[in-house]
């Protein structure tokens, strides 16, 4: 039976089934510095619920005992065991994950302007965490650490309380596992019968006519068809979808079938991919003869688009960035949400000030890592963070980790002259704007003007007084003003590293995207450089940064601009963590110096992913020579 092809699943659904870990889970993550735990790493011993492991037991032994079944099937239900073993843990994080989020999305949708003007406002983690402390506020973490619990003792409940609730939780437990027990009995009831109705399937089958032959029959057949293996999300009950579409699908271990009418369903997906890259893993041993490696990876690009919700063309396009279970790890990684995090703004505050104002409210915080001394991470908050009074105050803002790493790496000094081209929000102007301790002037420019509002905004409420905003296409720069000491270009992307906040990027870029962002970025980046004092005492420095992990919008940015003047040198960005660029990239090479540049990924660092380069201006009559 063939079934027609369902619309793709998006993230809401799969969130459904589980797909998003709880935040319990990535805190574990960001905290521990344990990678984040893929779907598709290899099989582990799983701490999945009790219930689900007695259903897959049960499942196993259906399988292994599947009476009459045809090696076709017996084939398809190897594979659904693996999958259901690999798979536990993605479906507990799903669970937990709504219930703990409520407060944080509260945060976001407070946030404003700012929330949806940009990539400032989604939050990034940091991994070092376990090592992260004030690095230069000597004993700023024991103040932390004892401001923190404090304050949580405070927002938290008193002990009786605390012994109420906790005896309330018991019998709740009890009472829940009872159900539990007497769902796995319905089930097992259910499934009994289910077999007993597999055998009688069989049975018709082999009487040829007996069924079919009665009125109605087909169409009843063909309903239980759609109620067994129909459109929900339920995951077990999708497994049985597999039997049926997997016979005529390309798995690995098939002959040549044709799967243009098979629908492209999302379980089946899950488990090739898998499958495939155990199959990658050691091609000569696995690879099935006749089948080229080429054949695998399309087939797993397809059902990573598939499974994931992107075009194929993107799913391609990212893939091609990494090994294949690396490449799983960032589309995985893009499931799952980026931390909370806020910058203190040092104009106003100090970070061990906001943190214990922050903590009295009962908001459990923690530094982000040992590279910045003004980020904080939130785990979880009593009170909205875009609407305390230290908010409002402008003691903070809300802002992506990543988002730190254009600034640092300008490193403005006090008293310059710096241009941030493309500055709406303002989450990178006010941040330059407090490292220069509101001195010399940054001029935030946007050729956005409703963008330019959330800009003014965050301006204001920050307190940044050396601010100039201004809306030109900044293609126009330096006509407009030149002579900088510095600029930065925090350049428009196409968002491939912000994902997990704006899934729509999965479906809305296509292949001319990635010719007129490139073609922007670099007159952009041009214009930067022209905008430049080379002559600058302090400075002469130029960054250029994106939200996005594709190389047209990075590496070949830069090797293009390297290559347009002959006044600029890569040098090194001054981050302590980070991926270096690419010298060479699907044939193409690059100037070796773009190893200089650095990469930030989701699953690698918990940060949005990012992209940053430093460049300096160098006096013409100063070049080295080569
Ligand atoms: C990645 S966002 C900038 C985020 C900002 N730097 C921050 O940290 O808040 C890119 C910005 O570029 C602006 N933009 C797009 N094309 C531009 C152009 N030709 N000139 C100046 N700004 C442009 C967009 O309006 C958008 O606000």
């Amino acid at each position: 039976m063939v079934r027609e092809a369902r619309p793709k699943l998006g993230r809401k659904a799969r969130t459904k089934q589980g797909l998003i870990p709880s935040y319990d889970d990535f805190k574990k993550g960001a905290l521990e510095r344990k990678p984040y735990k893929s779907t598709f790493s290899k099989p582990s011993n799983n701490n999945g619920d009790r219930k689900r492991k007695r259903n897959d037991g049960d499942k196993e032994s259906k399988y292994l005992n599947g009476k009459k079944k045809s090696d076709k099937r017996e084939k398809v239900e190897f594979i659904k065991n693996s999958e259901v073993k690999n798979g536990d843990d993605f479906y507990d994080f799903g669970e937990e994950d709504e219930n703990e989020y409520g407060s944080d999305s509260s945060a976001d949708s407070s946030n404003g302007d700012v929330v949806n003007s940009g990539d400032e406002v989604v939050d990034s983690g940091d991994e070092e965490e376990g090592r992260a402390m004030f690095s230069d506020d000597e004993g700023d973490n024991d103040l932390l650490e004892s401001a923190n619990m404090q304050g949580l003792a405070k927002a938290f409940k008193t002990v009786g309380e605390k012994e109420q609730e906790k005896q309330k939780q018991q019998q709740e437990g009890e009472e829940e596992e009872k159900e539990e027990e007497e769902e796995v009995e319905e089930e097992d009831e259910e499934e009994e019968e289910e077999e007993k109705e597999d055998e009688f399937e069989f049975l018709d089958d082999d009487s040829d006519g007996l069924v079919e032959g009665e009125d109605g029959v087909d169409e009843l057949d063909d309903e239980l068809d759609d109620e067994e293996f129909g459109d929900d999300d339920d995951g077990e009950e999708d497994d049985a979808e597999v039997e049926i579409n997997v016979d005529k699908s390309t798995l690995p271990s098939t002959e040549d079938q044709d799967s243009s009418n098979i629908a492209p369903d999302i379980h089946l997906s899950r488990t090739r991919i898998q499958e495939i890259l155990n199959v990658l893993d050691d091609f000569t041993k696995l690879g099935e003869r006749g089948r080229s490696r080429s054949e695998y990876v399309s087939q797993l690009i397809s059902d990573i688009a598939n499974y994931y919700g992107y075009t194929e063309f993107l799913a391609g396009k990212l893939f091609e960035l990494f090994s294949p279970r690396e490449a799983i790890e960032f589309f995985e990684a893009n499931e799952v949400p980026r931390p909370i995090t806020i910058r203190t703004n040092t104009l106003k505050t100090r970070r061990r000030n906001l943190a214990q104002a922050l903590v009295n409210r009962g908001v459990n915080l923690k530094p982000i890592g040992n590279w910045t001394k003004v980020g904080l991470q939130i785990f979880d908050s009593q009170v909205p963070i875009g609407a305390t009074p230290e908010y409002l105050a402008g003691h903070y803002i809300i802002q992506a980790a990543s988002s730190f790493l254009p600034c640092i790496a300008l490193a403005p000094q006090e008293g310059e002259r710096v241009l941030d081209m493309a500055a709406a929000p303002g989450g990178k102007t006010t941040y330059l704007s407090a490292l220069m301790k509101n001195t010399g002037c940054v001029f935030a420019n946007d050729s956005n003007k409703a963008r330019t509002k959330s800009l003014i905004a965050n301006i204001h409420r920050l307190g940044c007084t050396n601010t100039v905003v201004c809306n030109h296409d900044a293609q126009e720069f330096p006509r407009v003003i030149g002579g900088f000491d510095r600029v930065l270009l925090d350049a428009p992307c196409s968002g491939t590293g912000v994902i997990a906040k704006d899934a729509s990027v999965k479906t809305s870029r296509n292949e001319k995207d990635f010719i007129d962002l490139p073609f922007l970025q670099k007159k952009l980046l041009l214009a930067a450089i022209d905008s430049v004092d080379a002559s600058s005492k302090t400075g002469g420095y130029i960054v250029y940064s994106t939200c996005s992990v594709m190389v047209d919008e990075n590496e070949a940015v830069v090797d293009y601009a390297l290559r347009k003047r002959s006044d600029i040198k890569l040098v090194d960005t001054g981050l302590v963590f980070g991926v270096p660029g690419f010298t060479s990239f699907r044939g193409k090479e690059f100037n070796q110096k773009l190893n200089l540049t650095r990469r930030y990924y989701p699953h690698t660092y918990n940060v949005d992913g990012f992209f940053v380069a430093k460049f300096k201006k160098i006096k013409l009559e100063e070049k080295p020579k080569k």
